[in-house]
């Protein structure tokens, strides 16, 4: 039988972030001893909107949207965080991601808070031009409640550069025009020549690389001949596969929404990508591998493990079959905290995604201060500032978490809350 979007589409059961999320905030604030004045703030969300909004559809009928922003803290400055299309997205995920991204924007000492966003629908059933009036009136009816000094979205899963140049385009037209050009920083993400940094599109894989590599640096693990499976194949997941192999090591096997392919002896990640680009997105089929069982993925034999998609996706059946000695985390929230405790036990080690993809926002950060300033920055320097970034905060995170004898989540979830919590102490809101 063809291989079709409908027969391999796999189906997604509801996620549990936020239980996830809040797992790891309390192990931390407990670790830390929070202030419990700051902890309450901080377990809660700021902001939640829910909004149904109608769009025609190309047959000439009107289908009801649900879209959704939840901002979560803006202690140290305006709302950030990407916006998803999913079916699994509901409130509960968008808050645990919002979370998340309060996290990773403290931990990379950006003058961020945290948010998130999407719309719970499936985008593989739409046409262009309708994902384009979808995008318009989401933002629309989002209205100022986003803007470029309050609330910054950008890409994340099934969203992509041309949906943030619609997203600003709509944003900047609700506006006077001689306000419109300050407000282009309304999204990161953009296209190159409508605003958009160049090297946003790898940003978040390049800094998985990076802390891959200097993970690597601290066990002198040469990553040359390394193997690695890739869960997702979609931003993060080719441009993290581009980097490692550039650095000799070899891709073995890849899932993504279709299906399970697998080749011992390497894929070649460039001919895969052009692949996918041919086949709407879908790895299934690549020439030079096998399809396998969706349930045997987590268990290939290799040494780094990435997962790359979606959330809860290492759970605690799944940690015990991982071959892999590392397993860094290209999505948000891949792993239980049930599914952690096992990897703890059999001496997996985990970047967390906190860390580990935060080399997104920070091209995000870039992008912003890029747009603010009127200046255009070049693809060199934006890569060393982001390298230099992502060694500083993958540095601090790894020596103190060898200091404290902690794993590298904890550690970084100690660090970040400290930044925010001191910022509320700073203020004088709680002496
Ligand atoms: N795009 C960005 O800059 C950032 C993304 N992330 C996180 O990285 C992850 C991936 O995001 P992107 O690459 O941007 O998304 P994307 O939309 O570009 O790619 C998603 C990939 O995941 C695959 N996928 C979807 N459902 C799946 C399933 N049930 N099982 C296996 N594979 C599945 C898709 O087929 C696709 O290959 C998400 O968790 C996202 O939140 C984190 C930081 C920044
Ligand atoms: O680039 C950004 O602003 C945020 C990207 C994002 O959604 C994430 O890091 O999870």
């Amino acid at each position: 039988m063809a291989l079709t979007k409908e027969t391999k589409q796999k189906q997604v059961p509801k996620q549990g972030m936020l239980e996830n999320v809040m797992k790891q905030f309390n192990t931390a604030s407990e670790l830390m001893n929070l202030n419990p004045n700051i902890k309450k703030i901080l377990s809660v969300t700021n902001n939640e909107l829910i909004i149904h909004f109608p769009v025609r559809m190309d047959n000439g009928e009107i289908e009801i949207f649900k879209g959704y922003r939840v901002q979560h803290n803006n202690a140290l400055g305006p709302y950030k965080g990407g916006l998803r299309y999913h079916p699994t997205i509901d409130i509960d995920a968008v808050k645990a991601l919002a979370m998340w991204m309060t996290w990773k924007t403290s931990l990379a000492g950006l003058p961020y808070g945290g948010a998130k966003g999407g719309i719970q629908m499936d985008p593989q059933k739409y046409s262009l031009s309708e994902l384009e009036r979808i995008t318009r009136r989401f933002a629309y009816a989002l209205g100022d409640n986003i803007g470029p000094e309050h609330d910054i979205p950008a890409p994340d899963v099934n969203t992509n550069a041309q949906t943030m140049a619609w997203i600003a385009d709509t944003y900047m037209s609700t506006k006077t025009p001689s306000e419109r050009s300050k407000n282009q920083h309304v999204v990161t993400g953009k296209p190159v020549g409508s605003g958009g940094l160049e090297g946003r599109d790898r940003a978040t894989g390049f800094g998985v690389f990076l802390t891959i590599k200097y993970w690597a640096e601290y066990k002198h693990i040469d990553l040359k001949d390394k193997t690695f499976i890739v869960q997702g194949f979609g931003n993060v997941g080719y441009w993290t596969s581009h980097f490692l192999q550039e650095v000799g090591a070899k891709l073995v096997g890849v899932q993504d929404a279709f299906g399970t392919i697998v080749n011992p002896k390497g894929l070649e990640v460039e001919s895969l990508f052009n692949y996918t680009e041919a086949n709407d997105g879908s790895i299934v089929g690549f020439p030079e591998s096998d399809i396998i069982d969706n349930d045997r993925f987590f268990a290939l034999d290799c040494d780094i493990c990435i997962p790359a998609a979606l959330g809860n996706q290492i759970t605690e059946d799944r940690a015990y079959q991982i071959k892999a000695f590392l397993i860094a985390e290209g999505a948000n929230g891949p792993t239980t905290v049930e599914a952690e405790k096992i990897l703890k036990e059999r001496g997996i080690e985990v970047i967390p995604d906190i860390l580990c993809n935060s080399g997104g926002v920070v091209g995000s950060y870039f992008e912003w201060l890029q747009n603010r300033n009127g200046e255009l920055w070049g693809l060199d320097e934006i890569m060393v500032k982001l390298d230099k970034r992502i060694k500083e905060v993958f540095k601090k995170v790894y020596e103190t978490s060898q200091i404290k004898n902690l794993d590298m989540r904890s550690t970084a979830y100690i660090i970040a809350i400290e930044r925010i919590e001191r910022a509320y102490i700073q203020r004088g809101i709680f002496p």
